[in-house]
């Protein structure tokens, strides 16, 4: 090695940029439509962030290319003022605006959280202008454009469910750090997140239909059957979306097992068949896997892209 080489042996080469995006974060727009006396309510939290040619800002200090953050969160109320309608459809339509207006902006990604309100009920009616929060979940879209592509992600996260029998955990390996009892009569609990990924080109379909769906499926197949391991129940999930939607190529989960340990009532001359638990919140097993399509094309990137900075 020469005095010289520095890049191989050390990593010490010349500094340059690497992937880079920029944007607004967390965007809180609520929508209310009162074209009549009963309003609907639209509320999301979105994140823009743009890529392309914006090696200017980063070196140079010239901003010739940087649409500014604020620009992209007034983007964001401005266009709600025609309507959210789905938040994978407001995405998208933010997406062809910036990589359509800047023609050094090739691609981004643009996320939102959104969150579902219900009528109030009052004196046995639903109320035309009174809500409240919708607890179960909350709903995630995100959208990744790159060139002409167009990858949509929907899914949802904090859908918690909880099945009080038909679930067990049975032959598993032994060795002398195991004292978990198997058992074919437990309490299975989680809190589901869960995100699937729209075939390629699939930017038209009726996105909260679609939704709506999908949570109908992981409840009833979390509900269906016995439960030999979360795992299983997972890919049963899992399994049962893909079936159902031939537009979604693949569905990954990240799930939590929210143990409830049996507690010890001996000690008051009580028993105790499976109705008193203790619900620890820690540690909790974490179950994460993808069910995917035999042949798919795997989508690291877009993967990686949506959820990540990289
Ligand atoms: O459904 C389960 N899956 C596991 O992998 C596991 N491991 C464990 O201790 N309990 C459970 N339960």
């Amino acid at each position: 090695m020469t005095i010289t080489d520095t890049t191989t042996e050390t990593g010490t080469g010349a500094i340059v940029l690497g992937p880079n995006q920029y944007g607004k974060a967390e965007v809180r727009v609520v929508k209310i439509t009162r074209d009549s006396d009963r309003h609907e309510i639209e509320d999301l939290n979105v994140t823009s962030q743009l890529r392309g040619d914006l090696a200017g800002a980063h070196l140079a200090g010239d901003n010739a290319h940087v649409v500014p953050t604020d620009t992209q969160k007034n983007t964001v109320y401005a266009f709600a003022r025609d309507g959210i309608g789905s938040p994978e459809q407001f995405l998208l339509r933010l997406a062809n605006h910036f990589t359509g207006e800047f023609e050094w902006i090739t691609g981004g990604r643009w996320l939102a959280e959104s969150y579902a309100w219900e009528r109030i009920q009052l004196e046995g009616q639903e109320h035309d202008h009174s809500f409240v929060r919708k607890g179960q979940e909350v709903r995630t879209a995100a959208v990744v454009a790159d060139g002409d592509e167009r990858h949509v992600l929907a899914g949802l996260k904090d859908l918690k469910v909880l099945k009080s029998t038909a679930s067990g955990f049975e032959g598993y390996p032994k060795d002398r750090y195991t004292t978990l009892q198997e058992t074919n009569d437990r309490i299975l609990a989680t809190s589901v997140a869960t995100q699937w990924r729209y075939l390629p080109g699939v930017v038209d379909v009726d996105f909260n239909a679609v939704y709506d769906d999908v949570k109908r499926i992981l409840l009833e197949e979390f509900s269906r059957r016995y439960s030999a391991a979360l795992q299983t129940t997972l890919f049963d999930m899992g399994k049962a979306v893909l079936e159902a939607h031939p537009e979604i190529g693949e569905i990954k989960f990240s799930m939590p097992n929210s143990h409830h340990f049996v507690v010890d009532l001996s000690p008051f001359g009580l028993d105790n068949p499976n109705e008193v638990f203790f619900a620890a919140d820690r540690p909790y097993g974490l179950i994460e896997a993808t069910v995917t399509r035999e042949g798919l094309a795997a989508a690291p990137e877009v993967w990686a892209s949506a959820v990540a900075f990289v």
